[in-house]
């Protein structure tokens, strides 16, 4: 049996919108919209994997609160995990595998095209984290 690996993306809500970065690679994933984040490494405990590629992907400090119920299989062997996390430093920047990001609020989540596999994910933030943001605001809308 092939052995899963687990991709971490955030639900990085802030002032009670929700953080969507455009992939700018692979080719097959290039302009469609995901959760930053990315694979835990060998050793990595999921949270720190989180923290790591924010720090990287986005140039931001940020600090994961908890996990979102589920599982996603991707390509395998990847499933994908969620979490949701908070802003502690920095404005989030398209440095590494991405062109763009928009702060989504509640009635704008679905304007973007998220990858297929990230739309039961995305429905999850929505119907269990954003109503208690991590940040203490709850949507407006
Ligand atoms: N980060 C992230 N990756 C996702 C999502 N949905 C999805 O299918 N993927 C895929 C894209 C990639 O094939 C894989 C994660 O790879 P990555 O390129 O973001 O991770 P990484 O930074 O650790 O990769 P690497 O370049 O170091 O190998 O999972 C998502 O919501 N967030």
């Amino acid at each position: 049996m092939t052995e899963r690996i687990v991709v971490v993306g955030a639900a990085l809500l802030d002032g009670g919108r929700l953080l969507a970065a455009r992939r700018s690679a692979p080719v097959d994933l290039a302009g469609r919209w995901e959760l930053p984040g990315g694979k835990v490494e060998p050793g990595e405990t999921p949270d720190r994997a989180l923290v790591r590629e924010l720090r990287e992907e986005l140039g931001v400090g940020t600090e994961a609160v908890r996990r979102v119920p589920g599982e996603w299989p991707l390509r395998p062997p990847y499933v994908l995990h969620v979490w949701t996390a908070r802003l502690i430093t920095g404005v989030p920047r398209p440095l590494q595998d991405h062109d763009a990001l928009r702060w989504l609020a509640p009635h704008e989540v679905w304007d973007v095209d998220w990858l297929d596999q990230d739309v039961p994910a995305v429905k999850e933030v929505v119907r269990t984290a954003w109503g208690d943001g991590p940040d203490g605001h709850a949507p407006s809308a």
